[in-house]
């Protein structure tokens, strides 16, 4: 066993445990960062953004197909391969992430390929290579996609998003199990290439988390572009023969030529040490205080902190976890105001509490709503969607806030600048909105609290 010594390792260089190695390194610290896999972790090679590309595809599809209902007539005929291309050759480097560890090398860091465990406070082992740090450890070990125990569903060679995303050709027919944003994603944008796509939820709706009215709509935009939405269903067995797949349904049957699975993930925390330094290693996410402290020494940022698996809590995590590293000033870790996006068309962005989670916090709620197909903007377009807002009356200020619909996720932007602010509802009234914009039914929205 070599031992080397340093200020800090970081262990998993997912988003946020990149950028803290790449600020501490140029802070002057001697950091070790070390993966086992593709340094930027899973957003830019298996996740956000190759499946915005996808994305990106799908809507450019949906658009075109409605050329009928105002500008005259489109014939589309979609291609898998420009997607592919794009995902291969501009998002992922082919899967090589070259550039990225030169970055990371460039700031200074000291990058090590392999399987980081904790031996004991502030020390990491890889291999037979010891790292003694410091000042300490940042866990960003993230997740990885969980299949749930399903009868059968193990013997089958089912995709995840590690492989739907890192596909050259599509199938015929796909069925995804989970309803939750990748499914519910890629579900929609892969139907859009022609693929025959049937979504199975187990819970009672999809996007179970949001507020009811969002996967309801979403269910509802789906099951007219031809995807078949099936939720509060429960899957009792899959099977695979002669290169079908079938889900047993209980009283009905769904068959296709690949299947996704995409019902939740498993954190990296079984296989990283933390029995080493008294936690456990079952647990689901790790307790951190404000500076995203664990314990002395140990710091955990991204999906394991259990505040949002998304890329920018893992960014903003980093931030906080490095200042307190570097012993400088700043602001320290809030959650009332975290926003989200699923990119389905239309988009679903939330932020903060939900009516029902503002009710279960024992707020004195009001809650106001903007049908958006009614806005002007959206009559105009056509389009479906709603803004809704969560209030608490007591201190009147916005807790949360819903947008689904066109540019939802851009729309969201002043509703979470409202609930971090606190910014008070008279003032928010007080505000104008140009016309004709969807941003106008949050004034609407305002104006229908109670
Ligand atoms: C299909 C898909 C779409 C998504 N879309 C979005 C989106 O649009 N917007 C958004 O905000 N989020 C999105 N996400 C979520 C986002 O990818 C994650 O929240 C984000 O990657 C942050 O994760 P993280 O920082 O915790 O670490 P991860 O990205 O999970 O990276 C962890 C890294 O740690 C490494 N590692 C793990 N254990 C060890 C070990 N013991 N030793 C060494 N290395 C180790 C891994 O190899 C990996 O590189 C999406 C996810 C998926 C799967
Ligand atoms: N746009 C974004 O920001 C974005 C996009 C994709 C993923 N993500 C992040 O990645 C995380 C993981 O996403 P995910 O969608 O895999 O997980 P998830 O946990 O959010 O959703 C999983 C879904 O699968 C369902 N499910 C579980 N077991 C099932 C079963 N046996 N049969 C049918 N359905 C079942 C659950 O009820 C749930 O609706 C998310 O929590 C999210 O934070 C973010």
């Amino acid at each position: 066993m070599t031992t080397q010594s340093c200020d800090v390792v970081v262990v998993g260089l997912g988003p946020g445990g990149e950028a803290a190695a790449t600020q501490l390194a140029k802070a002057g610290l001697e950091v070790v960062g070390i993966d086992e896999r593709l340094v930027g972790g899973e957003c830019p090679y298996f996740g956000c953004i190759p499946s915005k590309m996808i994305i990106r595809g799908a809507d450019a599809l949906g658009e075109a197909r409605r050329v009928p209902e105002f500008a005259g007539a489109s014939q589309v005929e979609p291609d898998w391969t420009p997607v592919a291309t794009r995902i291969r050759d501009e998002a992922t480097d082919d899967w090589d992430d070259a550039v990225a560890v030169k970055r990371l090398q460039d700031a200074g860091v000291t990058f090590v390929r392999g399987h980081g465990r904790l031996a004991g406070p502030k020390a990491i082992e890889v291999g037979e290579h010891r790292y003694e740090a410091r000042r300490g450890v940042v866990l960003n070990t993230g997740t990885r996609p969980a299949a749930p125990p399903i009868e059968g569903l193990a013997d089958t060679p089912y995709w995840t998003n590690r492989d739907v995303l890192r596909s050259e050709s599509l199938p015929a027919s796909l069925a995804v199990i989970g309803g939750g944003p990748i499914g519910a994603e890629l579900a929609q944008a892969i139907g859009r290439f022609g693929v025959r796509v049937t979504l199975v939820e187990i819970g009672p709706r999809i996007l179970g988390p949001e507020e009811p009215e969002a996967g309801d709509l979403l269910a509802e935009v789906m099951t007219k572009e031809g995807v078949q939405v099936l939720a509060d269903v429960e899957i009792a067995s899959v099977s695979y023969a002669e290169g079908h797949f079938t889900l047993d349904l209980g009283d009905q049957q769904v068959t296709a030529d690949k299947l996704l699975v995409a019902a939740g993930r498993a954190p990296n925390l079984d296989d990283v040490g933390l029995e080493t330094v008294g936690l456990d290693p079952t647990a689901r996410t790790l307790e951190t205080d404000e500076h995203m402290a664990v314990q002395d020494g140990l710091w955990a940022i991204g999906d394991i902190a259990g505040h949002g698996a998304f890329t920018h809590m893992s960014m903003y995590e980093a931030q906080i976890a490095a200042r307190a590293i570097l012993g400088t000033e700043g602001f320290v870790a809030d959650y009332r105001a975290v926003p989200h996006v699923t990119f389905t068309d239309p988009e679903v962005g939330g932020v903060g509490m939900t009516e029902k989670q503002a009710r279960e916090a024992g707020l004195t709620v009001a809650v106001g709503t903007q049908d958006l197909s009614a806005n002007t903007r959206g009559w105009i377009a056509k389009a479906q969607g709603l803004i809704k807002l969560v209030a608490d009356t007591d201190r009147d200020v916005l807790v949360g806030g819903t947008v689904v619909g066109p540019a939802g996720g851009e729309i969201l932007g002043m509703i979470t600048m409202a609930v971090h602010a606190e910014v008070p509802i008279a003032t928010l009234r007080s505000m104008v909105g140009a016309y004709p914009t969807l941003h106008r039914g949050f004034s609407e929205a305002l104006a229908d609290l109670t």
